[in-house]
């Protein structure tokens, strides 16, 4: 094959398409389907992905490939197929969704460099910054305050060029290996020889008669207790050699996880693995949905099946929502797995995420365990799929490409003839409005282990709280419910929805809020150190002591953070031993381990937290769990807001009595008559279901209708609401009769970071054409978001309506 199918690292409109390219001679019969090229694209040099080779071009006189990224293929054919069909799904760019399937230091990085043309002195204003170089780098010039006219000029008199650096980023570790060079009796020799005063030159030599295998130095240096100044001599005389040896970043060590074995199912776990495992063996692809109540042993019938793909040569996908990624979930597939798992989780560093990549890239792991992106392992054997917590709603991307997770563990698991499971002890309405059509197949696992009751919960209306006097942020009722855990020396989670949830500064004389002078929304009070910050720009401020509206000095913050619970709570029980979970006490790397690690060992009494304790948690001590504040995602301007409440109070409920210990639930809310939190009080999904059904019918909701969203934002107001009006004329005119087109409106968040946002949604049934009528007013606009003023998002299964 002489020529490349090249899609190019230019995402637009015009650039969406394969370009050819002449494979160069020096290059015959090494480029391969699938890997990364560096090819000349207008005046600079850009990375491509090779989708196809040929012989045959409609074009002449065809551009040579300049250079290879890869030895071999980074994306299979599988992905590239993948990649095609996601790319029409979510109307993204090729080249975009090939990046979102390959690790973050794949992604090439550009750079551009000056590059004299002339042995002449450049013009003044130039040659001062070249300084006699033959060249610089462009930002050089930038930094120096480098003028563009100038540089324009020079290039157009043929005196400078700019040059285009393709870089990649990835690296590789090295370690340094230390081996004997000699032959033994020689090294016994050389330490007959030694002084007796070279304590550690002596010691070392000694340990390579004993044990001449190669060893790291880092290992070497540890176990005899010296440093490389005591080494140098030895490697100096030849006597030791010093070699660089690949190694992993490895984040989870093995040898960290005890091992488990397969527990005996019970009858309800063994029923709903049957059909499963009959899948696998028969290569036949199956959707399962998995409902099953928290604690009830969905984990083991994934191990166990996971197994079976094992024992039959195949590989395993699991993914699991980034923030129930714990390291307790690590320990259950690491301990079955050991070695055989990968572990894709964001909080890696981009090096070890590079690493695990190559452990699946390379077939010396057999399971990987992930989140959202995992998704596109490049296995090329995939037995089974498997996606816990299927209601989370981070498995939808939400920046471009827009897919889901669920859709992607679908096409590949038809195209690997695998079952798929849907996990969750609280579905998706509509993965479960599809189970009852019979399209994916329901399981259910209605016990918890050992006929453990699920906790008994108790809702309490803050409101009579408040009529009683009770002002704190406890009731009586959950104040009386830890202070007797504590006596029992049992545990307790508390849980708080959102990080600084409603934290805003309020002036109590004239009611001025403190919002971001970019972004339509409240600042968020941060106490450590008196600041108030935009969770959307990062734009942040100091505290003002006054009112900027009335000059009041009444300025205070309201609502509830964990930090300010946290301090309520030590006011309340001093005793108490709180570890706090939220993202500002686990941003550091590990962190969430080690306060997980040492609750699980008693060491405190009381873990509070938001979202990132609601799932997954499997501590035996733990006997009352409290919510505190269970409206706070009611009020959400989502059609979602009672499923995402219902899911949220069922999976923190589950937390409780989930080994021999009877557990409790203390639910404090301000409507306490609300369906969503009623039902999930008595754990009564089918009933939830049904009533969330008929709201969905009635407001056409998915999944009775299907929606899209498309919001437009601009920093001009008025070309905001020109361009969505003309976009919603257009979609009315070319979309079916049965289409309903709502808008232009003001997006909930009307304005970030200085552009103004509107949107339009479709809510439809059946419209074939609806991709097509799209794509064409996205070109229609490219020029212009080309620009980047004008930015058009679709999103064709939102999930975030903001
Ligand atoms: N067959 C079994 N025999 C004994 N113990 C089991 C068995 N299956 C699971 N368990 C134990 O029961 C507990 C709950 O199981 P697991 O965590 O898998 O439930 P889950 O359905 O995944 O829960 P959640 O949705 O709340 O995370 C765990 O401690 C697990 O080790
Ligand atoms: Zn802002
Ligand atoms: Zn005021």
């Amino acid at each position: 094959m002489r020529i490349a199918k090249v899609v190019v690292d230019v995402p637009a409109s015009q650039t969406n398409r394969v370009f050819d390219y002449n494979i160069p001679s020096k290059f015959a019969g090494s480029v391969h389907k699938g890997m990364r090229v560096i090819v000349p694209f207008g005046p600079r040099k850009i990375m491509g992905f090779v989708l196809d080779l040929t012989d045959e071009s409609d074009f002449d006189r065809l551009k040579d490939i300049s250079d290879l990224m890869d030895v071999t293929p980074v994306l299979t054919s599988e992905l590239l197929d993948l990649g095609k069909w996601l790319s029409e799904q979510t109307l993204s760019f090729y080249i975009s969704v090939f990046q979102a399937m390959l690790p973050q230091v794949l992604k090439a990085k550009y750079k551009k460099e000056l590059h004299k043309l002339t042995s002449e002195e450049l013009p003044y204003q130039l040659e001062e910054i070249f300084a006699f170089r033959d060249y610089i780098s462009y930002d050089e010039f930038i930094e120096r305050d480098g003028h563009h006219g100038n540089l324009q000029k020079a290039i157009s008199d043929g005196v400078l060029e700019i040059n285009y650096l393709v870089n990649s980023r990835e690296t590789v570790k090295k370690e340094s290996m230390i081996t004997v060079n000699r032959e033994s009796y020689l090294v016994e020799e050389e330490l007959a020889n030694l002084s007796k005063q070279a304590v550690k030159q002596r010691q070392l030599l000694s340990h390579f008669i004993k044990y001449p295998e190669p060893i790291s130095q880092k290992t070497l240096l540890e176990q005899l207790k010296t440093t490389r100044a005591s080494l140098k001599p030895l490697l100096e005389q030849g006597i030791l050699k010093e070699t660089k040896q690949e190694v992993y970043r490895n984040p989870y060590r093995e040898d960290k996880y005890p091992e488990t074995k397969a527990l005996p199912l019970t009858n309800q776990q063994s029923e709903a693995i049957e059909p499963i495992l009959s899948s696998i063996k028969q290569k036949v692809h199956q959707v399962f949905l998995l409902h099953g109540v928290t604690g009830s042993g969905k984990t083991e019938v994934y191990l166990q099946s996971i197994q079976e793909v094992i024992n039959k040569g195949k590989e395993a996908i699991v993914l699991v929502p980034e923030i129930a990624l714990t390291p307790q979930m690590v320990e259950r597939f690491k301990g079955r797995f050991g070695s055989n798992v990968a572990v894709l989780h964001s909080a890696l560093s981009a090096g070890e995420k590079f690493d695990e990549w190559r452990k699946i890239q390379r077939k010396q792991v057999k399971v990987v365990v992930g989140a959202r992106s995992a998704i596109f392992a490049p296995f090329e054997n995939v037995g089974i799929i498997i996606i816990d917590e299927e209601h989370e709603t981070s498995y939808k991307q939400e920046e471009h490409p827009r897919y889901h997770a669920r859709d992607v563990a679908i096409y590949r698991g038809e195209k690997h003839d695998c079952p798929v499971i849907l996990g969750s002890a609280t579905p998706t309405l509509e993965s479960f409005a599809r189970a009852q059509k019979g399209i994916y197949k329901l399981l259910t696992l209605s016990k918890r282990m050992n006929d453990a009751k699920m906790p008994k919960v108790n809702i309490v209306d803050m409101r009579d709280e408040l009529h009683k006097g009770n002002r704190s942020m406890f009731s009586t009722k959950l104040k009386e419910e830890i202070e007797l855990r504590l006596k029992k020396q049992e545990q307790i989670v508390l849980f708080l929805n959102r990080r600084g949830y409603s934290t805003f500064v309020m002036c109590r004389d004239c009611g001025h809020v403190i919002e971001c002078p970019h972004c339509d929304i409240a600042l968020t009070y941060h106490r450590k150190n008196e600041r108030l910050k935009c969770h959307y720009c990062a734009h942040e401020k100091q505290m003002p002591s006054h009112c900027p509206d009335c000059e009041s000095d009444t300025i205070r913050y309201f609502g509830t953070g964990t930090q300010k619970v946290e301090e309520a709570l030590s006011e309340m029980i001093p005793e108490a031993r709180v570890i706090r979970m939220d993202v500002d006490t686990t941003r550091r790397k590990g962190s969430h381990e080690k306060l997980l690690t040492q609750f699980g060992r008693h060491e405190a009494d009381i873990l509070l937290g938001t979202q990132m304790i609601a799932k997954g948690l499997d501590f035996g001590k733990v006997t009352l769990v409290g919510v505190l504040a269970a409206d706070s995602l009611l009020h959400l301007p989502d059609f979602r807001a009672s499923e995402k409440t219902f899911q949220l109070l069922t999976q923190v409920s589950g937390r409780a009595g989930r080994h021999s210990l009877p557990g409790e639930v203390v639910v404090q809310t301000y409507t306490p008559e609300h369906y969503s939190v009623q039902l999930a009080s008595e754990y009564n999904f089918e009933q939830f279901f049904k009533q969330e059904m008929n709201m969905r019918k009635t407001f056409q909701y998915p999944p009775y209708y299907f929606l899209t969203l498309i919001t437009v934002s601009h920093p001009n107001q008025v070309r905001v609401v020109e361009v969505t009006k003309t976009i919603v004329q257009l979609l009315n005119k070319h979309l079916s009769e049965q289409a309903r087109i709502l808008g232009p409106t003001p997006s909930p968040l009307t304005r970030v970071k200085d552009r103004y946002r509107y949107q339009c949604m479709v809510k439809y049934k059946n419209e074939p054409n609806q991709r097509k009528i799209i794509k064409k007013i996205l070109s229609f606009y490219d020029a212009e978001i080309q620009k980047k003023d004008l930015l058009i998002q679709v999103d064709l299964q939102p999930y975030q309506l903001m």
